[in-house]
């Protein structure tokens, strides 16, 4: 298994170029992080060059957060804006060499926020693929994020078949899925033609994957046994230190 430190939770309060660095010190085969770009992406390209690690990832900009948001997508009337961040995203990840781009639903619900969504991933794989990028979009529990648009793998399935788009595929994070639907194994198995990114932490608390309600032994052997050959992004919240929490690493090598 190959793991990818989430630089959203993992180091979040260093600099982006060092935090690669420490995650390359701690044994880490990647990195993805959510909102890289306030960071000159010379200096990114250069940590991920000097350490040899790749960047998987990155998250569209979510919006204004101190008014609530997290996320335009699904947003009518803010088409716009789901543009501007996605052409933002996009030129950023050909500058540090990222493949994929998590595009953030946002709050919203129903028959207008659905097809507002639909319509806006149109315009993100078109762009996407002329670039080569693979777009994600990912179901998120509705405990940590009230009201926001995609919670389960289900509804996330029937958007992808809609959609019908090569270029975007499912962040399969365990966390809020085993939150909102339980029974990882199955949904593991329904999902895996769909999935573009898995993410990992532990359920309750999101701290190190090592325990809690779900078994990431098996979740690892299940994931190799079907034939998952991405990484597994951690993505939780150190209980201390980021290099005092690591022991879990080890025990999912399987
Ligand atoms: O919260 C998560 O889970 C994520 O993966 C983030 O990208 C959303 O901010
Ligand atoms: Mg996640």
């Amino acid at each position: 298994m190959k793991f990818s430190a989430n630089l959203g939770f993992l180091w979040h309060d260093r600099p982006l170029p060092e935090a690669i660095r420490l995650a390359a010190a701690a044994g880490f085969d990647a990195v993805e992080c959510h909102f890289p770009y306030e960071t000159d992406p010379a200096e990114v390209r250069a940590a991920l060059s000097d350490t040899g690690l790749p960047m998987l990832a990155l998250n569209t900009l979510p919006g204004d957060r101190n008014a609530g948001e997290f996320g335009l997508y699904a947003l009518p009337g803010r088409e716009e804006d789901g543009r501007r961040v996605i052409r933002q995203a996009v030129d950023y990840a050909a500058l540090i060499g990222a493949r994929k781009v998590h595009v953030m639903a946002g709050l919203a619900s129903g028959e207008p926020a659905h097809r507002t969504f639909l319509s806006s991933l149109v315009f993100a794989s078109d762009l996407a693929a002329k670039a080569g990028l693979t777009v994600l979009i990912e179901p998120i529990n509705m405990q940590d994020v009230p009201g926001y648009f995609l919670n389960t793998t289900d509804q996330a399935l029937e958007i992808l078949a809609e959609l019908d788009r090569p270029n975007v595929k499912l962040m399969f994070d365990c966390y809020h899925v085993h939150i909102m639907e339980g029974d990882l194994a199955s949904r593991l198995n329904a999902c895996l033609p769909m999935i573009g990114h898995v993410q990992i932490a532990a359920v309750p608390g999101r701290g190190e994957p090592d325990q809690g309600a779900i078994d990431y032994v098996a979740v690892m052997k299940q994931l190799q046994q079907i034939g998952y050959d991405g990484f597994i992004g951690a993505e939780y919240r150190p209980r201390a230190t980021v290099e005092e929490g690591l022991g879990w690493m080890q025990r999912l090598r399987v």
